[in-house]
């Protein structure tokens, strides 16, 4: 039996450094626990250090594992010099280039995966660095693997409510909010125009608050959103879905982290696969979902990236054609958009 509660739960506690059990193995998020909580959950100081492959890869710890799976998670032995200090610089890349690993580490086999990756993903969901401690004691919330499944389930998406919401660019747009009972984000869709039984030119705009709100210059996505609208509105009619994916699906906090990654020279990509990451964290069954919600099977996608097309697609939207949208890049964007463009597939 899942609980719908169990996730929700269980993000909460590792917010605030209590330990959790994914099918029974017992976790302590590194980033929220301090030396006073690793003793409470780690008296015998045994407790192993959990990172993934990606991280592991990055340290030079990869050498018992078979591919930088970014999914994949890797154990690291615990040594009698692996303490909180070490502990949060094998989780935290900031600090790689100013403190050099103590070590040496050890990478242990694990016996079963499928718990410690889906610890990976209930970091990632709480917008924490992907690294525990594992193996000690005090846990409070127990919760299983499949209750993580259930909480990014699509399917849990219902439609809230609806209303007329004139835009700068679309006077006659009507806005339409969906939540799910497990997930405090809110996505919405902006309906633009009126339906005129040719698919509609569709933009999954992940969201950015720094180049949304904040006109951040680093990204092209603030500039992307407002001509989104304006060509959505110049074809006719469609769809501008607001997905609640921040950071490529990372959260606030942790492409802050990228950034200041970036600022010590990594790219978008090695940013995101230093922290621990995939490089594109995003789900696009949420899309999916809405469209359905909204009555579409069948969409124009207005995306340079093909990976959106094949993620739609996989989810079960038929994508008609892709619409390329890009926007002249500027000089604090250009090292960013050239990454995409030339190792992750962007058709710029
Ligand atoms: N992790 C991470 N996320 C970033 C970075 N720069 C921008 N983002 C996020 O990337 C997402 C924007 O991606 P999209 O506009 O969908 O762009 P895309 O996937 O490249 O595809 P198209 O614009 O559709 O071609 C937003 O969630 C941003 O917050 C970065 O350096 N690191
Ligand atoms: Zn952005």
């Amino acid at each position: 039996m899942t609980d719908p509660r169990a996730a929700a739960r269980a993000i909460d506690a590792l917010r605030r450094g209590w330990p959790v059990a994914i099918d029974g193995v017992a976790l302590l998020a590194i980033e929220t626990a301090d030396a006073g909580r690793l003793k409470a959950f780690d008296r015998t100081e045994q407790a192993a250090v959990l990172i993934s492959s990606g991280r592991a890869a990055t340290l030079k710890l990869a050498n018992q594992i078979e591919a930088a799976d970014p999914d994949q998670p890797v154990l690291v032995d615990r040594a009698p010099w692996l303490d909180f200090a070490a502990a949060t610089a094998l989780a935290d890349p900031s600090l790689d280039l100013a403190t050099p690993l103590k070590g040496p580490y050890r990478t242990l086999p694990l016996a079963d995966p499928a718990p410690a990756a889906a610890a990976l993903r209930l970091a990632r969901i709480a917008g924490l660095l992907p690294a525990f401690f594992v193996g000690g004691i005090g846990v409070e919330v127990a919760i299983t693997a499949v209750d993580i499944d259930s909480h990014e389930d699509a399917t849990r998406l219902q439609l809230a409510t609806r209303a007329r919401l004139p835009v700068e660019g679309a006077e006659d747009a009507e806005i339409v909010a969906f939540r799910s009972p497990e997930s405090a984000d809110e996505h919405v869709a902006l309906l633009i125009g009126q339906p005129d039984g040719n698919p509609p030119l569709v933009r999954l705009h992940s969201e950015c608050l720094t180049g949304d709100v904040l006109g951040s210059l680093k990204c092209d996505c603030g500039p992307q959103l407002t001509a989104a609208i304006q060509a959505i509105k110049a074809s006719g009619w469609g769809i501008l879905l607001y997905l609640r994916q921040e950071g490529r699906g990372i959260g606030l906090v942790n492409k802050l982290r990228a950034y200041a990654l970036q600022d010590q020279g990594f790219d978008t990509v090695d940013a995101n696969t230093r922290l621990g990451f995939a490089v594109d964290a995003r789900d696009f069954g949420v899309a999916a979902r809405m469209l359905d919600l909204l009555g579409q099977r069948g969409v124009r996608l207005l995306t340079n990236n093909p990976t959106k097309v094949a993620g739609l697609e996989a989810a079960g939207v038929a994508v008609v054609e892709r619409v390329p949208h890009f926007l002249p890049p500027n000089p604090h964007n250009e090292r960013y958009l050239a990454t995409k463009r030339d190792r992750t597939g962007h058709q710029l």
